[in-house]
């Protein structure tokens, strides 16, 4: 360190933090120097000013004291970690420490609804990775583990689910640049390099154990030192590290595993919109049934629907509840009512053992603490509600307790508390004798203070006489220039202005000494109090989170009966089966600004696999995302668009579909749907459900056409899945006839005449033909192209240049052209001339009457009973009538 004074000391704190900026606090301000006040500045629209020190000069940009909180927000929110100094009193004056550092994970002054979780993540072999995610803002706190081959596919989509703000990769990922860079295009999370011991196996363990209990690990059958925990380990010393005291709210470790939801990868997400739609335009699935009145409701909500459920008891239990809701609108209205009014307590407990929570923070946990009694009330009130599931969630929480921390902060806390907290005007009267008989003496001084004014005039006969008190002189005696004079001898002359004169008295400096002393240890009192008081509450962090979890879940089921009443869903019947029958089914985004025509769809133990066919733009996509939607509601336990609904559960759904953001990314398309078909076939089970659209289309139509083809086989044949596939290739159609339990569907378009007519109706079998042509013309290919085009197909139909065939070998036809056929039997592609005769069904029907006998004569031959002679000799004879 070169430099000394006040930069110096800022400087070398600077040294030692690896934070990207330092605020240092000043007096009542903190400050940037250097080249850390010239980027805030910038960032922040702050004006730099120069600060001279030890003889040079440097720019230095501040914020007040109490604006901290916004400026940190907006630098952390725009990826820089903010590390704060503050100025403690020593016995030769101040000196400063850095008392913690503000990351995008550890920010807890968030205003945003939506959660923001710090991950870390353990790898311990390519087949075992351990994940633990914790919200600093409401102290959840989650652990997994995923093992198997495709473990760090699964483990970025765990990171893609729970979308973290910051993330910690452990030490044998932060050298694997092709990991890291999958994570930050899955999800927008800064990746944060924190001390590798932090990870280490027994420190992250004995770390976890401090923080959740010794006997935490072996209750929830986590491994001691699995990787996992290794996770929770550095995740947990982070938090500490950054020194924000949040540690106290995360009070429950929640392991979970991957087999009690439903499998949905990224890209499954993305294609369903669950939560952000594709183009970034339009609603997504949240967007569309969100009416939820509370924003832990909505995060609830979300979460949710991007973790559909494979348990039938979780499920009906969120059925009965909705469906008990759909029935009772009044109570249903009532109950969202009361709820509007709950503020967020898991955020609320976060912010008190942070030690942020102010008065109007500790008020609004007391009125949504006081709300539990009237939604216990209203659910036990009404049969149909206080039989559903609903009053399992509010019993929940410990309502007593609930009750006592309610009593104690109305008890304690004024109505109307200033924002300041050192101020006084926090605690209200008879909470604290001290603090009462302070109160008394402070208001009897003021009461004296006031009374002198009206006393002064009357005593001495003066009317221009007020008494005041202002910032620089304090209490004093204002008599107008008039009547200075007439003053008594006890007034001392303090100042003088244009129209008075203003004086004191030995009485009233001594009251004012008294008022000030007292406002002072007013001041301190009530803020010790409050402290307590905030600690108290810090100390029930677990019960606000249950009470705050019961309010969230409430509110989400409310929203989704909400939506279901609104837009005529159904409660679907879930079963164990491989049963998929939904009668007029409806798109649940889609039908929110189209006249939407609704569909059926039975999938079966027989019927298991789907082609799905259909012209362009007639609805194919939509049918299938529909299908794929309703059984993901299904799976969060809410209604479904349709009329009726019974749902064989799945345990993961699996899509494949258009691929417009890798375009964007500018990956080739086709080397994207491979690798997601990849996916899908390394992951999907018999239990799963497929929807492929356009599988094979990004290639030449050969290529395209086998691995659509193979692809169909595998998941029929090895996978037995769930699956609809809409494909252009008709050649596919003819698989029904082959594979047991393939069947075709198609979009219904009326081609009557010219016009051709989207039907949006799902019929059975194949389509006959495609309408890309008329689409081309619906979107304005202008009209020589589009003429051309319809010539140029009429020729190639009547060509028949690429068609199927079946085993029993027909099908084809035509002349003088080239065909290419695909032999089901074989699996396989024939090119055949019809000219130059080599092989397929056109050069079979040309033969020559002497080969075609020559042929019947060689399949009649019965080897058993020719000798080699004689068949060499009958070789010989044929060749000789072929050749000819
Ligand atoms: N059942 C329906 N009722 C009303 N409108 C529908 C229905 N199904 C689809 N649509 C509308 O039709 C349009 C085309 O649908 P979609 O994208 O599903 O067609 P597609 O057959 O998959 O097209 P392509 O083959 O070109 O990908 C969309 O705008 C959609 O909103």
């Amino acid at each position: 360190m070169t430099e000394g004074g006040i930069v110096g000391e800022f400087l070398s704190l600077k040294e030692g933090t690896d934070a990207d900026l330092l605020a240092m606090q000043c007096g009542d301000f903190y400050e940037f120097f250097a080249d850390d006040a010239e980027l805030v500045a910038e960032e922040l629209d702050l004006r730099v000013s120069k600060k001279s020190s030890h003889g040079s000069s440097y720019p230095m940009a501040g914020v007040p004291l109490s604006e901290l909180t916004p400026y940190l927000k907006a630098l952390v929110e725009r990826g820089y970690r903010v590390a704060v100094a503050d100025q403690y009193d020593t016995e030769d004056g101040h000196a400063r420490e850095i008392t913690r550092v503000a990351t995008p994970g550890t920010l807890i002054e968030t205003t945003e609804e939506d959660a923001r979780y710090l991950a870390g993540v353990v790898r311990v072999s390519d087949e075992c990775y351990g994940l633990a995610f914790a919200e600093v803002t409401t102290g959840r706190f989650l652990v997994t583990r995923i093992e198997g081959e495709d473990a760090e596919a699964r483990a970025i989509t765990e990171c893609y689910r729970y979308d973290p703000v910051e993330i910690l990769p452990g030490p044998d990922l932060r050298e694997d640049e092709d990991f890291l860079e999958s994570l930050s295009e899955r999800t927008d999370g800064e990746v944060t390099l924190h001390e590798k011991n932090a990870f280490a196996p027994g420190a992250a363990t004995h770390r976890t154990r401090e923080q959740f209990g010794r006997e935490t690990l072996s209750s929830l059958d986590l491994e001691t030192e699995g990787p996992e925990v290794r996770a929770a380990g550095a995740v947990l010393s982070y938090v500490e590290e950054t020194g924000l005291g949040v540690l106290p709210s995360m009070t429950r470790l929640q392991p979970y595993g991957a087999d009690d939801f439903v499998s949905c990868d990224v890209t499954t997400q993305r294609n369903l919109e669950l939560t952000e739609t594709m183009t970034g335009a339009g609603r997504s699935l949240f967007g569309t049934v969100d009416h939820t009145v509370t924003s832990a409701g909505g995060r609830l909500l979300k979460e949710w629907l991007g973790r559909p459920r494979r348990s039938l008891g979780e499920l009906h239990r969120r059925q009965d509840s909705v469906g008990a809701l759909c029935e009772r609108a009044l109570a249903r209205e009532d109950l969202r009512e009361i709820l509007g009014e709950a503020y967020d307590l898991e955020r609320l407990a976060s912010r008190a053992t942070h030690g942020s929570a102010d008065a109007h923070a500790l008020l609004r946990a007391r009125d949504t603490l006081a709300l539990l009694p009237e939604v216990a009330d209203l659910i036990g009130g009404d049969d149909r509600l206080a039989e559903s599931p609903l009053s399992g969630i509010i019993e929940r929480p410990d309502c007593e307790s609930a009750a006592t921390l309610e009593k104690a902060l109305r008890e304690a806390l004024a109505e109307e508390p200033p924002k300041t907290l050192r101020e006084g005007g926090l605690i209200t009267k008879g909470y604290d004798a001290e603090l009462d008989e302070l109160v008394e003496r402070h208001e009897n001084a003021l009461a004296w203070i006031e009374e002198l004014g009206p006393r002064e005039k009357a005593d001495h006969g003066i009317t221009h006489l007020q008494v005041d008190r202002n910032k620089t002189d304090g209490y004093y005696i204002q008599v107008g220039k008039s009547e200075a004079e007439a003053v008594p001898e006890t007034y001392r002359q303090v100042k003088t202005l244009k129209n008075s004169v203003r004086f004191t008295t030995d009485a009233l400096e001594e009251r004012e000494r008294e008022v000030l002393r007292l406002e002072e240890r007013r001041g301190e009192l009530e803020y010790e109090l409050f402290c307590e008081l905030r600690e108290r509450v810090a100390d029930r962090a677990s019960l606000l989170q249950d009470v705050g979890r019961a309010i969230a879940e409430l509110d989400s089921l409310a929203s989704l009966a909400t939506h279901a009443v609104e837009n005529r869903w159904v409660r679907p019947e879930l079963e164990e089966s491989r049963a998929l029958d939904i009668e007029a089914g409806r798109h649940p985004v889609v039908e929110q600004t189209t006249e939407f025509v609704p569909n059926d769809l039975q999938l079966s133990e027989s019927r298991g696999f789907l082609i799905v066919t259909g012209p362009n733009m007639s609805g194919k996509s939509t049918y299938m995302r529909q299908v794929a939607l309703i059984v993901l509601l299904a799976q969060v336990g809410s209604f479904v668009p349709a009329e009726y609904a019974k749902i064989g559960l799945v345990d993961g759904i699996y899509t494949r579909v258009g691929a417009l953001d890798e375009l964007a990314q500018g990956r080739s398309t086709f080397m994207v749907e491979m690798q997601e078909l990849s996916n899908i076939l390394h992951s999907a089970t018999e239990d799963s459900l497929v929807i492929l659209d356009e599988v094979g289309r990004g290639t030449a139509t050969y290529d395209g056409i086998s691995i659509a083809w193979a692809t169909t086989e595998y998941l029929h044949n090895e996978i037995r899945a769930k699956t609809l596939f809409a494909t252009h290739y008709h050649e596919l159609t003819a698989l029904a006839d082959h594979l047991e339990r393939v069947a075709n569907v198609h979009v219904a378009v009326d081609d009557e005449g010219n016009d051709v007519t989207f039907l949006r109706t799902i019929r059975e079998g194949p389509t006959n033909r495609s309408y890309g042509v008329h689409v081309a013309d619906l979107a304005g290919v202008p009209d020589p192209v589009v003429s051309r085009s319809d010539e140029v197909l009429e020729r190639l139909r009547a060509e028949k240049a690429i068609e199927a065939r079946g085993e029993d070998g027909g099908g084809a036809s035509g002349s003088g052209t080239q065909q290419v056929v695909f032999d089901v039997g074989s699996g396989q592609f024939e090119t055949a001339s019809t000219d130059g005769g080599s092989s397929g069904e056109e050069a079979d029907e040309q033969l020559d009457p002497e080969t075609e006998a020559v042929l019947s004569e060689l399949s009649e031959v019965e080897l058993a009973n020719v000798s080699p002679v004689e068949l060499m000799g009958r070789v010989q004879e044929w060749q000789g009538r072929v050749r000819r």
